[in-house]
């Protein structure tokens, strides 16, 4: 007698196939829907109106996902044409005019049907700290005149306002650590160093520091479900251009025609003006009575003097806490890694002193070497270097050095804890991010839910539990297996 197949059922092969076709349906449905939707993403605008020049940043985000860090990113940045909006303070209409280029950009960078959504916000540093102390008057009238531009766009314009030093250095803070993802998952923390034209930020969190000992140096966050005691300091007058005033300040206290300044390439010649020099609230009140109208600035490539002159800028007597950096400032113990930024970049670069395993003794002699070397010979190294840069890198390089060191009290054992940084992951390292994070309130205080399964892992997750339930449908059909008995079934 012919021997039956039970597979060969018809329940059987009914109910197989519309196992199969079930679960091809599932495993089809899942993917299919759970596709990541075409990606809409929000924006916001930032015009950082620094000393030397205004720079505009656009960031964007996915739109359904304001509050996870790390996904805001910087997606373009344009450099506005001309001095900073403080150099406008005679022709006020001219600091608003300065920002159309930069605004054109902007609406052609950000899809139209965003435009009225997009928050766009200016802050002043410390170009504008300046100009508010020597002229308040004027410094109001650069205000309007950039919010009366500004609010001709068809951004949603919130406001140009002038940052303190503290917000300045605590969102410079925020910025590197969102970027480096360390606020959402609570690691230790990067300290902050930035150095502008007009003033420097030094901010970090250390474990010395509550905030009890002078308070006006301490911001504290709740970000993420983590309390943060942030120290943070802005020096104003010693961001470079500054500290540049200030030295050569120094060394015109007795009204000379010419002086011999070892930060300066030997060969170089420049005429100064001294009312330019001293027309900064930095220097004004050090101006030389009966000094000549100008001086010859000459340069001597003197490396060790330049140590001298630099340091002279830098107060060391008094100081009323446990410990000071420089000019009675508190300063808690250094700790952690540091992100150095802004001038600290632009300068360390060009010197290729950025990489910071280089033994400081190492950094100096190059440096020394490098401030030696003629000034003929400097530019016919760099044809395509601005000469204005160009002529103060030797002592912008010196400056920075003293400034970390004898300034902040880095040593050789923590200077390779810098690092010289100008970009995180392709958004630059600023206030500005940290700025528009506070403003958006996009950093919540506390942690978010944990997030969904990205679609990998959720496909993977479906793709496991059918193949799991198509076995356990194969064993429950069971009964219906064939046999592995020696007697044949007879039907
Ligand atoms: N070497 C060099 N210096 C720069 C560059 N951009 C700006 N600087 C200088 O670096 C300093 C700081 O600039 P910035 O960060 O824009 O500061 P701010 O203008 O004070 O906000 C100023 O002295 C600028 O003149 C650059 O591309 N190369």
């Amino acid at each position: 007698m012919k021997e039956k197949n039970p597979w060969h059922t018809p329940v059987t092969i009914i109910i197989t196939v519309i196992g199969v076709i079930a679960i091809v349906a599932l495993v089809t449905v899942a993917v299919l829907q759970n596709r990541p939707l075409t990606q809409k993403y929000k924006y916001g605008i930032v015009l950082d109106a620094g000393s030397s020049h205004t720079a505009l940043y656009i960031y964007q985000w996915p739109a359904e996902k304001d509050n996870n860090t790390g996904r805001v990113e910087q997606t373009h940045s344009c450099k506005v044409k001309g001095p900073g909006i403080s150099s406008y303070a005679s022709e006020p209409w001219k600091a608003g005019e300065s920002l159309k280029d930069c605004i054109e950009d902007a609406k052609r960078r950000v899809p139209e049907k965003r435009h009225d959504e997009t928050p766009l916000y200016l802050g002043a540093t410390a170009g504008m700290r300046l100009l508010s102390i020597e002229d308040s008057s004027a410094s109001n009238k650069v205000f309007q005149a950039v919010e009366q531009s500004l609010q001709k766009s068809p951004f949603s314009f919130q406001g140009a306002r002038l940052l303190s030093g503290q917000e300045e250095g605590a969102f410079g803070w925020v910025t590197v650590n969102y970027l480096d993802d360390r606020l959402k998952q609570g690691l230790e923390t990067t300290g902050a160093l930035d150095l502008g034209g007009a003033s420097t930020q030094i901010s970090f969190v250390s474990n010395n520091y509550d905030g009890s000992e002078s308070p006006k140096n301490s911001v504290t966050f709740r970000l993420y479900g983590n309390d943060y005691n942030l120290y943070t300091n802005s020096f104003l007058c010693y961001g470079k251009d500054q500290a540049l005033r200030l030295t050569l300040a120094q060394q015109t206290q007795s009204g000379p025609r010419s002086i011999l300044d070892p930060c300066f390439h030997p060969g170089y010649n420049e005429t100064v003006t001294y009312s330019d020099l001293y027309d900064s609230p930095c220097v004004s009140d050090r101006k030389p009575q009966g000094a000549p109208v100008t001086f010859t600035h000459l340069g001597q490539g003197n490396s060790s003097q330049c140590q001298d002159v630099v340091k002279s800028i830098f107060n060391f007597t008094h100081c009323r806490y446990t410990q000071c950096s420089f000019n009675g400032v508190f300063q808690p113990l250094l700790q952690g890694p540091f992100g150095a930024f802004s001038a600290y970049y632009f300068v360390m670069n060009f010197l290729n002193l950025t990489d910071t395993s280089i033994p400081l003794e190492v950094v100096r002699k190059r440096l020394s070497i490098y401030c030696e070397t003629p000034w003929d010979q400097i530019k016919q190294r760099h044809p395509d270097v601005k000469l204005k840069y160009l002529a103060e890198y030797c002592f912008s390089g010196t400056y920075i050095l003293t400034l970390l060191t004898k300034g902040y009290n880095f040593t050789s054992e923590s200077y390779p804890n810098i690092k010289f940084i100008k970009k995180i992951k392709g958004s630059d390292a600023g206030w500005t991010l940290g700025y528009m994070l506070n403003l958006t309130n996009m950093i919540p205080a506390e942690a978010p839910d944990s997030p969904l399964l990205p679609h990998s892992g959720y496909v993977s997750i479906v793709t496991v539990i059918t193949v799991l339930l198509f076995v356990l449908l194969i064993f429950s059909l069971r009964p219906f297996w064939p046999r592995c008995s020696k007697q044949p079934q007879i039907i």
